[in-house]
């Protein structure tokens, strides 16, 4: 397990914080003023009609998109304008609505990639697969086994991730973001395109990450069963403002937010 690079945080404290935070694509506006917290331990769910600006959202915690107005704060941090792989160094892991993996690359070598942003040895030792480097390959190699084992994925570790089903990729990819050890990790649509099955297995994946990892999760999902079933707090947005933000059982009973969203079938 690596050291922790940030006072050490205990559950329930703020681990994320959007402030005040708009962004604008020219005349549009994806997001308006937006303003909530990310708990460390807890998940999170972002929902909302389609354009409501959760993938934004995701977009601008991640780095990839740099807030127009308002400020993002992480571990206590005000952050500066970096690039999703300085997030992901600083403890932000990230999965996509449609599946990012290399397609020709083996499960195993898939999540190690993932793992090589742990990787300290420089690119000359990593090369020759010597000195300091070969010992921390074998630590990491360890340590991107019992991912393996703990996602129940040892039968395709040596497969190449394009032939395998689509519920199947969407587990590696989750291994791949866990084998960064991330402080938050950030799914967008981890259901999406998967039947009852695979979607129950997602799930009681995501819920043991959480649990005996205690990792801190934000996902955006359309799936309001799985939602209620998973969140501990749930944030809503339309047309990129935040109209609800509370347990789920809040949120169901909110009027707003049954007028735009969950009155449409889901
Ligand atoms: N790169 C971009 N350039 C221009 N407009 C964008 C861009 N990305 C998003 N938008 C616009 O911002 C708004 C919010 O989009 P976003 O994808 O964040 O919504 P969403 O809630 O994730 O939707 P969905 O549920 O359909 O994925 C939309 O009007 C969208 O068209």
């Amino acid at each position: 397990m690596r050291a922790p690079d940030h006072p050490i945080l205990s559950k329930g404290d703020v681990l994320l914080a959007v402030e005040n935070v708009s962004l604008g694509f020219g005349g549009v506006k994806a997001l308006t003023d937006v303003s909530f917290d990310i708990r460390k331990s807890e998940i999170r769910a972002i929902i909302g009609p389609n354009g409501a600006g959760k993938t934004s959202m995701l977009n601008c915690i991640n780095g990839f998109y740099y807030p127009t107005q308002g400020q993002i704060t992480f571990k206590g941090v005000k952050r500066p304008k970096m690039r999703p792989f300085e997030a992901a160094r600083g403890g932000i892991a990230r999965t996509f609505q449609n599946v990012a993996l290399f397609k020709s690359m083996s499960t195993l070598d898939n999540i190690m990639a993932g793992r090589s942003i742990r990787m300290r040895s420089n690119f000359f030792w990593q090369l020759f697969r010597h000195g300091p480097a070969l010992k921390e390959e074998v630590e990491h190699r360890r340590f991107v086994e019992e991912i393996i084992d703990f996602l129940e994925i040892q039968h395709i570790r040596k497969t190449p991730v394009g032939r395998l089903p689509y519920g199947l990729q969407k587990r590696v990819e989750l291994g791949r973001a866990l084998a960064m050890e991330p402080d938050l990790l950030l799914l967008d649509e981890p259901m999406a395109g998967m039947n009852l099955e695979e979607k129950e297995d997602m799930s009681r994946f995501i819920l043991e990450v959480n649990q005996q990892y205690g990792t801190t999760i934000a996902l955006i999902e359309h799936d309001m069963g799985v939602v209620m079933d998973l969140s501990d707090r749930v944030v809503v947005l339309e047309y990129g403002r935040k109209i609800a933000d509370g347990t789920p059982d809040e949120v169901k009973r909110d009027q707003r937010v049954i007028d735009a969203y969950l009155g449409v079938a889901h």
